[in-house]
């Protein structure tokens, strides 16, 4: 069909039938009044009304008009000139920047409704806080009234986001009360009594849950275990078959892009003999042949071509040492944000953490400073329980082992990682070069570092990590976190043992769909087992399970006290990093160990105080960078969770918009 019309012939009254919403309305449309009872306010001669003054006389309580259009007009001009004419105040540099990233927020919320002035005046009055500059902007603009178009349109900007932010029909909520006597604390939340979630029902074993709402007794009678396995104590078990041996951690190896981590672990691996001389030459060798040679001990973690062609961690690296008291098992996570959601896989598995940075000047600072990895993996870490951390000052050797760069590094790190909510005591520093070797596994020998460290060798950090506590007595959690195919029939499922115990032929229950299985086989490093315990990094083969209800961060649980599976729970977060403030419908990404699952937050029950967990605000319309509140979140699919408070294991969550972790939380109700 021809795009042009033939204009010369055309009768243009005929062309605005049907048109009025688009080219203008007649005045009966705007009014909300009858042709009838407005004949008595209009003058007409027709209707006997003979003189103009005799009429105006009769009608004189008919108020004139304000002239909106011209005040509103004026309003909009005086913002615009406001705007124009307004200039920034002079500021330090951190508070400029302060105030750069709170116009632009508060800018991104309410667009140019709002005059620069007014955002700017309200930032400094409320220090930053993002959330009360917002709160007192967009209930400003939702109480003006919007009496005419323009302001109705400036409104209409505005209320999409009041909507959003807050509920749907109530009104504004009154300032909230915050009681004195008997602060709320935002953690202590009654058990979840009805799991009302969509339970979705395995093929061959549907789950009912009794009025009470009791999950776990209701299941015990549906499914049937042996009586082995129903009266075992965990603890009597795990006394007998550990007693003797060492105990086992995960360490989990963090830090910036290029901080050093897999030739620091690689050179670890080859002084402790877990690297044979022959493969450590052999990586020699191929590293020199395409000249990277000061990648060859990186190569002894990162396996896969790829990883060695582009010279990066792209998946967490495994394998393990032995120290005297200890077997550690090595998680080499990426550095490059790209693969954070892998490292946050492999921290989910850690009991404790080496921190690895960079003393090359601007290095340290790329990586710590200027939105590098060092902060995101430090808090990342942290949020999911892992609560030890060995700080490596690596690559000394750059800075000629200066005490200085050690010491400036130290006390920049120990600021921010007291913030971060690591105790004092629970992390060391180590200065390191993993490429030289130096302060490895052996005294420092270096006389430009001997001169002034005499602390231990960073194997000697990693022996005095203390064992975490395992909950060998809870019942039985393993979250997956692979699922390959194995040598003989069937599926692995590989993954971590997070609570109780799990032996051969036990009945387990299968993620969220809650099929029943078998465990026909039971490894750890490819060693059998007939039991293996919480802290265990396992392999299981489940034979007749059906492969699609088996997926990676789905758990496998006792079939005597089922995990609860729902679509929607409530968490305890903190907001670390957003561009938009959270507000009500905020799609993310939700990290649960091994799960990435998309949600959305669909409640903001209430802002609390970091610290002491009161509530100081219920129902808050948006959460901005730094805030701690209560939400509330809603999965499109059922996924496998539990309350913080029952498993501290699997009652953490992340949550990660567009490639960066926005907020960590703990799960406090189970919807
Ligand atoms: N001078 C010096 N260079 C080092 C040291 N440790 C590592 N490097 C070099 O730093 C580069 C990066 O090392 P990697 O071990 O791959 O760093 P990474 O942290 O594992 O990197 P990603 O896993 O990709 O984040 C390599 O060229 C190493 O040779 C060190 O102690 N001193």
């Amino acid at each position: 069909m021809s795009r042009h019309r033939i204009v010369r012939t055309m009768d243009y009254n005929d062309e605005y039938d049907g048109y009025d919403d688009i080219y203008g309305h007649s005045v009966e449309d705007e009014h909300c009044i009858s042709p009838t009872d407005a004949q008595q306010w209009l003058y007409d001669r027709a209707r006997g009304q003979q003189s103009i003054s005799a009429f105006i006389s009769k009608n004189k309580d008919i108020q004139e008009e304000e002239d909106d259009e011209e005040d509103e007009d004026t309003a909009f001009e005086k913002a615009r000139r406001d705007s124009e004419s307004f200039q920034m105040p002079q500021l330090d540099e951190i508070e400029q920047a302060k105030l750069s990233s709170c116009v632009d927020e508060v800018r991104s919320v309410v667009g140019d409704a709002v005059s620069e002035r007014r955002i700017v005046e309200t930032s400094m009055k409320f220090d930053y806080d993002m959330q009360k500059i917002l709160d007192e902007i967009l209930n400003e603009e939702t109480q003006k009234k919007p009496s005419t178009s323009r302001a109705k349109a400036a409104a209409a900007a505005v209320a999409p986001l009041v909507a959003k932010t807050a509920s749907k029909t109530a009104p504004t909520p009154p300032p909230p009360k915050i009681s004195l006597k008997e602060p709320r604390r935002g953690f202590e939340i009654a058990s979840p009594k009805v799991p009302s979630s969509p339970v979705v029902s395995g093929r061959n074993t549907p789950v009912d849950i009794n009025s009470d709402g009791d999950l776990s007794r209701s299941s015990a009678s549906l499914f049937k275990v042996s009586k082995e396995q129903a009266l075992r104590n965990a603890r009597q078990l795990y006394e007998k078959e550990r007693a003797d041996q060492k105990s086992h951690i995960h360490m989990i190896v963090i830090g910036h892009v290029d901080a050093g981590k897999s030739t620091l672990m690689g050179h670890l691996l080859y002084d402790t003999g877990n690297v044979s001389q022959r493969v450590m030459h052999k990586h020699e060798q191929e590293s020199k042949k395409l000249g990277k040679q000061s990648f060859m001990y990186a190569w002894v973690l990162d396996e896969t071509g790829e990883e060695r062609a582009r010279g990066i961690t792209m998946d967490v690296g495994q394998s393990r040492i032995e120290t005297k008291t200890k077997i550690v098992t090595l998680l080499d996570a990426p550095g490059h944000k790209d693969f954070i959601p892998n490292m946050i896989s492999g921290a989910t598995q850690a009991d404790v953490a080496l921190l690895v940075v960079d003393a090359t000047r601007g290095e340290f600072e790329s990586g710590f400073e200027l939105g590098g990895q060092t902060r995101e993996h430090a808090i990342l870490v942290r949020s999911l329980g892992v609560n030890q951390l060995g700080v490596v000052i690596n690559k000394l050797d750059t800075v000629g082992w200066s005490q200085e760069r050690f010491n400036e590094i130290v006390t920049k790190l120990k600021a921010f990682l007291k913030q971060a909510g690591f105790k004092e005591s629970d992390v060391t520093f180590t200065p390191c070069s993993g490429l030289t070797g130096e302060n490895l596994t052996k005294q420092a020998q270096e006389s430009g570092l001997t001169s002034w460290y005499s602390g231990p060798h960073l194997l000697d950090v990693i022996e005095n990590f203390k064992i975490p506590e395992r909950a060998i007595d809870k019942p039985m959690r393993m979250s997956v976190s692979d699922i390959y195919k194995g040598t003989g029939s069937g599926f692995c499922i590989s993954g971590r043992v997070e609570t109780g115990v799990l032996c051969l032929n036990d009945k387990v229950l299968v993620g969220a769909s809650r099929e029943q299985a078998q465990v026909k086989s039971l490894t750890m490093d490819e060693f059998p087992q007939t039991s293996v315990f919480a802290g265990d990094q396992v392999s299981v083969t489940l034979p007749a399970v059906d492969i699609n209800n088996v997926t990676v961060g789905c758990i496998i649980c006792d079939p005597q006290t089922p995990i609860p599976v729902t679509t929607r729970f409530q968490a305890r977060i903190i907001v670390f990093n957003v561009k938009v403030p959270i507000t009500m419908g905020f799609p993310v990404l939700l990290h649960h160990q091994s799960l990435i699952e998309p949600a959305v937050v669909c409640k903001l029950t209430a802002s609390i105080h970091k610290s002491t967990g009161e509530v100081v605000k219920k129902k808050p319309r948006c959460l901005g960078n730094n805030s701690c509140a209560l939400v509330e979140l809603e999965t499109s699919r059922p996924i496998c969770i539990e309350r913080y408070a029952d498993f501290k294991e699997l009652g953490r969550v992340m949550l990660r918009v567009a490639g960066v972790t926005i907020a960590a939380g703990m799960v406090t109700k189970i919807r």
